[in-house]
């Protein structure tokens, strides 16, 4: 159980309870007067506290399949349970409240404040006022809004991107163990949407509820999710796995179709500096002879080392003619671009691209120099995640 602090200084637990598990079996949704199904014949359990995203083409039936989920939709046929109980045997409102629901634009109701709408389900529930308040307020916080800013404004006077926040704060309140979230981040530019997608992961990792996301966007389901569900017509599921998995081995061409050319890069944006071997050039600080670091960097078979701050902080790096004339190793060489040992190997790649160097330096706890990632590295990694093409190839069968 986490504890955060509420504005008004109180400390206040949040939830203890996690994620429950989903089990669709056999689902099927046909909308009156339609000829085919809009979901037809869909199994698939989400475990309990994972991220799940449903992912595919415009009109699939993602959304339908989300709602039959708290049952906003009703299923034709087949069955679906939440947490061991049967969500068809459930009163719809009980069921309903006892499951977050984000969606695009937030929905967020216009003539109430912030505080009003972040307490709507927790007061249907009838908690008592204090509660209410504390909760409100921890909500707020939990998204990165100040409550002492936020809680007596309307929506009109929040931006797209707080809005959003204020969203999924109501959609948490009551401390649901599933929030279902369908395209929440679809109406908001690029950048916010990027912040409202790291967000959600550190609040999923502090609050471990079981979530269902729905998107258009492949780069959001392999940022966001634990598994991703590729769905075809009618939900069909064409591969329902890890974004590693679907991006090394797409199992059907329409699946290949959606993971698209830009697979490679953001296969590199799942493994971390810290997951690969790094190589070391020598090291000096800034007050060491240049001569004697020229000489050491002349042992070596790169022609270049790095110069440290007093705090062993990289801070330039010089190739061994930038020596030959310096006086100090104070004012040499080139500002080192650093990634840490939590950036993605995609980041990486960046910074060597951008400097033009084949190798970029690392900086570990408190930005101290840990060694340098180099290109080859990087080009082994990505051969490391092709599937070889015999291999993908070989018909089980
Ligand atoms: N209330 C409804 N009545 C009749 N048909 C509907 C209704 N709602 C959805 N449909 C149809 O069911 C199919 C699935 O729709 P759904 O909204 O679930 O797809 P989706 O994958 O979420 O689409 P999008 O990504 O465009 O939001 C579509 O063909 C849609 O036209």
């Amino acid at each position: 159980m986490t504890t955060t602090t509420s504005s008004t200084g109180t400390s206040t637990s949040t939830r203890g309870s996690a994620g429950v598990d989903i089990v669709l079996d056999h689902v099927s949704k046909r909308y009156p007067g339609q000829k085919t199904a809009a979901v037809d014949d869909v199994s698939l359990t989400v475990n309990a506290g994972e991220i799940v995203v449903f992912v595919g083409p415009s009109g699939c039936g993602k959304t339908t399949t989300m709602r039959m989920i708290n049952r906003l939709i009703e299923p034709t046929s087949g069955s679906i349970s939440i947490g061991g109980r049967d969500a068809l045997s459930i009163p719809a409102n009980e069921l309903r409240r006892s499951i977050g629901y984000s969606i695009q634009q937030a929905g967020l109701f216009p003539h109430m404040t912030i505080a009003q709408n972040v307490a709507l389900v927790p007061g249907l529930l009838k908690w008592d006022k204090k509660r209410v308040t504390a909760r409100t307020e921890e909500m707020l916080h939990l998204v990165g809004l100040d409550p002492a800013v936020y809680l007596h404004r309307f929506p009109r006077q929040l931006s797209g991107g707080q809005q959003q926040r204020v969203g999924v704060a109501r959609a948490l309140a009551a401390d649901p163990p599933v929030l279902l979230m369908d395209e929440p981040f679809g109406a908001v530019d690029p950048i916010t949407r990027a912040s409202l997608q790291d967000e959600l992961i550190r609040l999923h990792a502090e609050i471990g509820t079981t979530i269902v996301f729905v998107t258009h966007d492949f780069s959001e389901a392999v940022k966001l999710g634990d598994r991703i569900a590729v769905l075809g017509e009618a939900s069909s599921i064409q591969q329902y796995d890890t974004p590693e998995a679907i991006l090394a081995n797409p199992a059907t061409e329409m699946v290949e179709g959606f993971v698209g050319s830009g697979a490679l890069l953001q296969q590199l944006g799942l493994v971390r500096v810290r997951d690969v071997a790094l190589e070391h050039r020598p090291t000096a600080h800034e007050n060491d002879a240049p001569a004697e670091f020229a000489a050491a960097i002349a042992r070596t078979p790169d022609d270049w080392g790095v110069i440290l701050d007093d705090r062993d902080r990289p801070v330039r790096w010089v190739r061994d003619h930038h020596l030959r004339s310096a006086s100090s190793l104070r004012d040499v060489g080139v500002p080192a671009d650093l990634v840490s040992m939590s950036s993605t190997l995609q980041q990486a790649l960046e910074a060597i691209l951008s400097t033009g160097c084949v190798s970029a330096i690392v900086t570990g706890k408190n930005g101290r120099y840990e060694g340098v990632v180099v290109i080859e590295t990087l080009m082994a990694a990505i051969r490391d995640m092709r599937v070889p093409d015999d291999v993908a190839a070989t018909d089980p069968a």
